[in-house]
């Protein structure tokens, strides 16, 4: 078998790949350009091949900044226009990492493609199952929930048992430096992580401007500054004086309004999943199930029911309010990942 290892420049894909090596087996390396490449990413592939060299494993560098314009960052800036808070990162993996980047790796004749993501694969063929990694903090399975299972039957993830500090102090110990510093931020095109800043500069629409906050009965309380600018449970910065504190609880791009309401408004009984990757096929689910709608959320027992074109999921315990566009990724107890959809939206 011959392996890809997806190298970003960063200590967890760089550690996958010095991992398989010494493992013995027959590797090379794939970076991507999902930016158009500047200075520093030209400084981040000749990082790359000094350390594959060192290594005597062959890099590939493929440019995909077009691409990922056109079918994440493009899709990114739509989605926040018409109220929602997408995930870039998890529509990244179903067609960037594990499409495109998967793709041209198979025509490099890997059989498979490493990632660093912290999550495990257990199986193989139609009955490789994706589950959540060992390390919890780190746990990435939630993003990898819309990738195809054909495809992460052909995935392999070193770190499936790792904890972060243990490949950073295994790094250290080879004395190996990743040219990139890990964890910079958190969606990789967004400068700084502030997300206001960026649609603003690089939405080619004119974003939806000020409009009316109102409470739940429709009566207007205040004025917004475009919806886009606001979080679904935010309390700061609304800007509007009332008897008691009030939270952001729907962006509602039909009439440009930003529906607020006390803290007893947040939870919500269901939400509704579209695009749905169904990860094992439904007669083999358990009794049991879990959802999680947002990273790092700990997972909510849910009971499903399979809707017109998506699933219902409903909390059998009152759940904090998902923000539509974000991603419901539903899972067995013991932490296998069930299927994973976009949350349309939610009820009470
Ligand atoms: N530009 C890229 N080219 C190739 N593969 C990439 C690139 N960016 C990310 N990846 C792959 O996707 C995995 C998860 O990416 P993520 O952005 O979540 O990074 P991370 O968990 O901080 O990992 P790393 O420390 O390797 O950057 C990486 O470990 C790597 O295998």
């Amino acid at each position: 078998m011959k392996i890809a290892v997806a190298v970003s420049g960063g200590t967890d894909s760089l550690f996958s790949l010095i991992l398989l090596k010494e493992q013995g087996h027959d590797v090379f390396a794939v970076h991507a350009f999902f930016l158009p490449p500047d200075d520093k990413a030209h400084e981040t592939v000749a990082g790359l091949q000094s350390r594959c060299d060192a290594l005597g494993v062959p890099l590939h560098v493929l440019d995909l900044h077009k691409e990922f314009q056109q079918q994440v960052i493009d899709p990114f800036i739509a989605a926040y226009a018409t109220g929602k808070t997408p995930n870039p990162c998890a529509l990244c993996n179903p067609t960037m990492k594990f499409g495109l980047l998967f793709d041209r790796a198979k025509e490099l004749d890997a059989s498979h493609v490493a990632t660093g993501h912290y999550a495990r694969i257990q199986g193989e063929g139609a009955d490789a199952r994706l589950i959540r990694g060992t390390d919890p903090v780190k746990d990435q399975s939630y993003f990898l929930s819309l990738v195809p299972q054909e495809r992460l039957a052909k995935a392999i993830f070193p770190l499936d048992s790792w904890c972060k500090t243990d490949v950073r102090s295994e790094l250290e110990k080879r004395g190996i430096v990743p040219p990139l510093p890990s964890d910079s931020q958190e969606i990789c095109f967004v400068p700084g992580d502030d997300y206001c800043a960026f649609l603003e500069h690089r939405s080619l629409e004119p974003l939806p401007g000020p409009g009316k906050i109102i409470l739940e009965d429709g009566s207007a309380v205040g004025r917004h500054n475009g919806i886009w600018r606001y979080t679904l449970g935010q309390r700061r910065g609304i800007g509007v004086a009332w008897k008691e504190p009030l939270y952001v609880i729907a962006k509602n791009a039909e009439d440009n309004t930003l529906t607020v309401g006390p803290k007893s408004s947040l939870p919500i009984a269901c939400c509704q999943l579209r695009e749905v990757n169904i990860l094992v096929p439904q007669d083999q689910w358990p009794e049991k199930l879990y959802a999680q709608t947002h990273y790092r959320q700990k997972a909510r027992p849910v009971e499903v029911e399979l809707t017109d074109g998506g699933l219902e999921l409903r909390f059998t315990e009152a759940h904090t309010r998902p923000a539509p566009g974000q991603i419901g990724a539903l899972y067995t107890e013991d932490g296998t990942v069930l299927a994973g959809g976009v949350i349309s939206h939610s009820c009470r």
